[in-house]
């Protein structure tokens, strides 16, 4: 099936269901909420641990690995805000044809996994910092819309759980996190986000303060969570016991932080980046950033162009690209022009007759359909340059339509007007509660 069937301005979420799939990142599966993580969708997950991962281990952040399941009366101990909650834990009720006496729930985050573990290891001030991440799968059994990458059952992320002596550390740790948050999205998915502070009603109720990097997705004129990093105070070690001899004999309570990003980052990007034409890779993050294409003719040298195209590929990938090579007889050239065009690669090399002869290769950039004559003795360099040139136009370009929606107002009118306009508002914020008017007024 080629071309997509639906244009992203016509039904955005229909158009964003059609691009992960046509792009082979996630097969739907038999369980609502649930889906396949293909490899290109894996792919990216990697290549962002492999940018956070060392980052987090430089701030002396290890990582461990939890079981996934927590006991009733466990999770219970989060009971003040975890009510709300409720709905969204799945139990373990049965294991074979037998019930299981205490009912098991999987994990929808870890605070209650480790929490009694930081209160059992965490003794003296020497104890401390105690800073813990792990990668995993967590689970909430979501109502609304499922969406492949934004709002799914079981989901991919990390989360940081980490204990300190005193507040200035824990806060200071909370913005350095955000900070590498910020890089995933601006210099790997070419993303601009926004950093900020959550108002008291919509951070995190269990924590102190709550820190995010909000995306816009200008087609929804929805903002999005990008990924999030709280300062918890003393609240779970409260909760939890985690108390500390500090060096002067006395008792402290830690100070906490929990941090997370999750594969919601992925479809973010499709969000951002594709157009009607599928998926739009940034090369930073694309497992083949070029994909190099036989154009033959019948009466052409079919050989020599086969051999041009792989001594291409073989060349940018001795460079440290990443090139694949579609050679394959039974498909056209257009065919897998729009092939790949589906895939998002953000670059395509053609090789015909005519490029042969003038010892030259055609290059079709996918961000902007541009198409580049280059000789062959500058290709590797010429290439590498547009490839940068193309994740910058990326992250220029989603930054001049998200810059575009911003709208200042100063009155509730212009308020819902520009909301509902697809803007994304810059307001004055009194941060007063507003008492409802019909038990003010009688
Ligand atoms: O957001 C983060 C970063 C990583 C560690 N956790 C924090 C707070 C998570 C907030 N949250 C979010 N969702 C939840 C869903 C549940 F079903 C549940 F039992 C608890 C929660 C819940 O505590
Ligand atoms: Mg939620």
């Amino acid at each position: 099936k080629l071309g997509m069937a639906v244009k992203k301005d016509d039904n955005f979420g229909e158009w964003y269901s059609e691009v992960v799939v046509n792009s082979e990142m996630i097969e739907y599966y038999d369980i609502s909420g649930c889906y396949i993580l293909r490899p290109q969708a894996i792919s990216i997950w990697e290549t962002l641990q492999a940018f956070f991962d060392p980052e987090i281990k430089k701030m002396g952040i290890k990582n461990a690995y939890f079981p996934l399941f927590v006991t009733e009366n466990v999770l219970q101990k989060e009971k003040d805000h975890i009510e709300g909650f409720a709905p969204e834990v799945a139990w373990v009720t049965k294991s074979g044809k037998s019930e299981l006496e205490v009912p098991i729930a999987i994990r929808p985050t870890s605070e209650t996994v480790m929490y009694p573990y930081f209160a059992k290891w965490i003794r003296g001030h020497r104890d401390l910092p105690l800073k813990l991440n792990q990668w995993c799968n967590v689970v909430r059994w979501e109502f609304s819309n499922p969406t492949p990458f934004i709002r799914s059952r079981e989901f991919l992320w990390q989360e940081g759980h980490t204990a300190f002596a005193i507040k200035e550390e824990a806060d200071q740790e909370v913005l350095e996190i955000l900070e590498l948050y910020r890089r995933v999205y601006e210099e790997y998915l070419a993303i601009p986000v926004i950093k900020g502070k959550k108002s008291e009603l919509e951070k995190f109720a269990g924590g102190l303060y709550t820190t995010s990097v909000e995306a816009f997705i200008p087609h929804t004129g929805r903002g999005i969570q990008g990924a999030t990093s709280h300062c918890l105070g003393q609240n779970f070690a409260k909760m939890f016991q985690i108390n500390f001899e500090d060096d002067k004999g006395g008792k402290g309570m830690v100070w906490q932080n929990s941090w997370a990003y999750s594969t919601r980052t992925i479809g973010v990007m499709v969000m951002v980046h594709g157009d009607d034409k599928g998926l739009v890779l940034p090369p930073k993050v694309a497992s083949a950033q070029v994909v190099v294409i036989p154009v033959p003719y019948k009466d052409a040298d079919t050989t020599a162009i086969k051999a041009a195209c792989e001594s291409t590929a073989n060349d940018l990938n001795a460079a440290g690209m990443r090139a694949d090579l579609d050679t394959r007889e039974n498909y056209s050239p257009g065919w897998k022009y729009s092939h790949w065009e589906m895939k998002g690669i953000p670059l395509r090399i053609e090789i015909g007759p005519r490029d042969l002869e003038k010892s030259q290769v055609r290059i079709v950039r996918r961000d902007n359909g541009a198409k580049i004559d280059v000789p062959m003795g500058e290709l590797v360099e010429k290439v590498q340059e547009i490839l940068t040139s193309i994740q910058e136009n990326l992250f220029n370009t989603a930054k001049e339509k998200r810059d575009a929606c911003i709208e200042v107002v100063h009155t509730w009118d212009e308020f819902m007007t520009a909301l509902n306009n697809k803007k994304l508002i810059l307001a004055p914020w009194c941060d007063e509660e507003i008492v409802d008017q019909v038990m003010s007024s009688n």
